[in-house]
């Protein structure tokens, strides 16, 4: 069972009906976001760009499927080729490199793993910046750091195509429902272009400026989330030790001040020592790591932070890894066995 992470309400967002935007490659935008986007709505947007996708993980797939659902013209690359097949089965077109997606493509997007991944998808030996060249535009919506966003920024322009970054607040369930909130920085006249895809993906969109502020909006947003939710794994144990359920304590804190759907959604399965994954435990160390390196560039202290990363690195060295980021408390049970190499 997948654990849902759909933490806040729903927004609407209309999109105004726009002139195209590739006006040489029978592309025209008439965009038609329904009004009321409730989370089973199907999103349609007339974008007939064609769309590229780098990178089908837990969020990848559900991205680039609502964007297929809402009527774009697809192609995707993964380096596992075989998690391609469901977009293909729903009708994407594939490439067998980001190089030949970017180049096919007006627009791509790249949802990677972290900084390194990022990278080498958008400017490695078949990256999509052998791809790019003017009228086309980059959107990098992976968690990465304010350097990698940079140096994937720099090797775009230089072909002159435009590039934006665009990192996701919300997990696999909003990603699946169309609910995320867009991070965005960058080109402009990208983000004015994308506009109606991000609205497809998305319930809501920010837009930050010069390139860097996306990754770090993201980093402190989730350096946030990180703390939270080791310090609600340590409330979860401390109240079973001196003989309480938990499953009231998480009663009692969605009734109060510190409510967060976050523990409504999450508490229940971590009770049960269940994490199903959504938000992969490494992918959230990552951030904590990246947001140290934020913090330490200011010189901001963030002790809370810095001793929930080590409880993450903790989890990841025991294998927890790939589960849920609520696996965490696991680092407190104290009953962690190494794993075997
Ligand atoms: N899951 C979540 O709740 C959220 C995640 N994010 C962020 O989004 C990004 C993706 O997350 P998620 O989908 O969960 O992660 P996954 O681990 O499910 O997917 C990672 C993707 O990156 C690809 N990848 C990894 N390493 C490489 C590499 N060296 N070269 C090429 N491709 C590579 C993987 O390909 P392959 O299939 O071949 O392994 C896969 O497509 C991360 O930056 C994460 O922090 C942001 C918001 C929410
Ligand atoms: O980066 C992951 C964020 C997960 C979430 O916002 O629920």
């Amino acid at each position: 069972m997948a654990i849902s992470s759909s933490f806040c309400p729903t927004i609407s967002i209309s999109s105004p009906r726009r002139p195209s935007p590739f006006p040489n490659s029978c592309c025209t935008f008439a965009t038609v976001v329904s009004s009321q986007l409730s989370k089973e709505a199907t999103k349609s947007v007339e974008f007939q760009g064609r769309v590229g996708f780098l990178g089908l993980g837990i969020m990848g797939t559900p991205m680039a499927v609502n964007l297929l659902k809402a009527g774009c013209d697809i192609t995707v690359w993964n380096r596992t080729k075989s998690k391609c097949d469901h977009l293909i089965n729903l009708g994407a077109k594939y490439e067998s490199s980001p190089t030949e997606v970017a180049s096919s493509c007006n627009v791509t997007f790249a949802m990677l793993a972290e900084p390194e991944s990022a990278i080498d998808v958008a400017c490695g030996t078949n990256g999509a910046a052998k791809g790019m060249s003017p009228g086309k535009g980059y959107v990098d919506v992976s968690t990465v750091d304010g350097a990698t966003a940079k140096l994937i920024n720099k090797h775009i322009k230089d072909t002159g195509a435009l590039f934006l970054e665009a990192p996701v607040s919300g997990s696999k369930k909003p990603a699946e429902d169309g609910q995320l909130i867009f991070l965005a920085a960058g080109d402009a006249s990208l983000y004015e272009t994308v506009a109606p895809l991000l609205d497809v993906m998305g319930k809501s969109r920010f837009y930050l400026g010069e390139v860097g502020n996306g990754a770090a909006m993201k980093l402190v947003v989730n350096m946030i989330m990180g703390s939270m939710m080791a310090s609600f794994s340590e409330g979860l144990l401390l109240s079973e030790q001196v003989g309480l359920d938990p499953n009231v304590l998480v009663k009692v804190i969605s009734q109060g001040a510190i409510s967060a759907p976050m523990y409504s959604v999450k508490g229940p399965s971590m009770v049960k020592a269940s994490y199903p994954t959504a938000f992969p435990l490494k992918h959230q160390q990552k951030d904590l790591r990246l947001a140290l390196g934020l913090a330490e560039s200011v010189s901001q202290p963030i002790p809370i932070a810095a001793a929930a990363n080590e409880l993450y690195k903790a989890a990841k060295f025991h294998g927890l890894g790939d589960q849920d980021f609520s696996a965490v408390i696991e680092a407190l049970r104290g009953k962690l066995q190494r794993p075997e190499h």
